[in-house]
């Protein structure tokens, strides 16, 4: 027997926000039962019975939506950028106490990705198994300049499996001589070099470069449109509902990790 899910966009005036908009509705399986934007409460009432919502809203604001998207019953799929360890911590203990409640199998779900893109989920994950053998690391993350965040969530959750397969693998730091200038050598993520273009024309794009004497290997994605992040949100609305607890990063779903 197949169920329609409803679901509730937050952000959805933005540029991501009205992107999922439409493809929940073009959806034969999905519902859009609500569109929140800036300045509207979150409750159980504007949610307006949604099985999960899907935030892309901005950092200083996603934490908040998705303590108010668990108090009112339902669960969440979040690609705002801005999360660490701390915000996501605090997920987690608000999962652990709703869930206690719940009978098994029937807990609330919170996935939050980097990023949806299939292109920024394989660049990810194939970064993450060449690192350890290469002596060397960076991280270019190129984006449209109206993005107020840098680096980018992407370039940082990159960089940061880099650095902890490195880490695993017993490499140490990487070769730098650098004595001047260190501001022009880009963001510390981790001891990998992160570095953010924001150029107009761009939409959404990662490079991770590795280096070992004589030899280069780039890996490089493009989303070029931001249609490419939907086959990604849908596979997590659908999936998030029988997630209980907290997920990060779409190569969970997809078996990739
Ligand atoms: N995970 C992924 O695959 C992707 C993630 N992103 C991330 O998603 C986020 C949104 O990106 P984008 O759509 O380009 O940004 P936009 O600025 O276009 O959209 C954000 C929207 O959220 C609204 N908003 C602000 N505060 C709140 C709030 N408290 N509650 C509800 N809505 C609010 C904004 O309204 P107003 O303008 O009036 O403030 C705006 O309409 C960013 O963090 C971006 O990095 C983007 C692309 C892909
Ligand atoms: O702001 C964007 O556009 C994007 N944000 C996410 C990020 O910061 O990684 C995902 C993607 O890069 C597009």
């Amino acid at each position: 027997m197949s169920t329609t899910l409803k679901v509730a966009v937050l952000g959805a005036a933005g540029r991501m926000g009205a992107t999922v908009c439409r493809a929940v509705e073009g959806a034969d399986d999905l519902e859009l039962v609500a569109r929140l934007d800036a300045g509207d409460p979150v409750d159980a009432s504007t949610l307006a019975g949604a099985d999960v919502a899907v935030d892309f809203t901005v950092p200083s604001a996603t934490e908040a939506n998705v303590h108010a998207v668990l108090d009112a019953g339902a669960h969440a799929v979040v690609g705002t950028t801005g999360w660490d360890d701390a915000s996501r911590g605090r997920v987690t203990e608000h999962l652990g106490r709703v869930n206690s409640g719940r009978p098994d199998g029937q807990g609330l779900g919170v996935l939050i990705a980097p990023n949806f893109g299939l292109s920024a989920v394989l660049a990810m994950t194939f970064a993450a198994k060449a690192a350890r053998y290469f002596e060397s690391a960076e991280v270019i993350e190129l984006h449209h300049p109206d993005k107020v965040d840098a680096p980018s969530g992407t370039a940082r959750h990159t960089a940061a499996a880099v650095a902890r397969a490195r880490s695993e693998a017993g490499l140490t730091a990487m070769p730098d001589a650098t004595e001047s200038g260190v501001e022009a050598r880009g963001a510390d993520v981790d001891g990998v070099r992160v570095h953010a273009v924001r150029l107009r024309g761009l939409v959404a794009h990662e490079e991770i470069l590795f280096g070992n004497v004589g030899e280069q290997l780039v890996i490089r994605q493009d989303s070029f449109d931001r249609v490419s992040f939907m086959p990604g949100v849908l596979l997590a609305v659908r999936e998030v509902v029988s997630r209980p607890g907290l997920t990060v990063g779409l190569e969970n779903v997809l078996d990739l990790s």
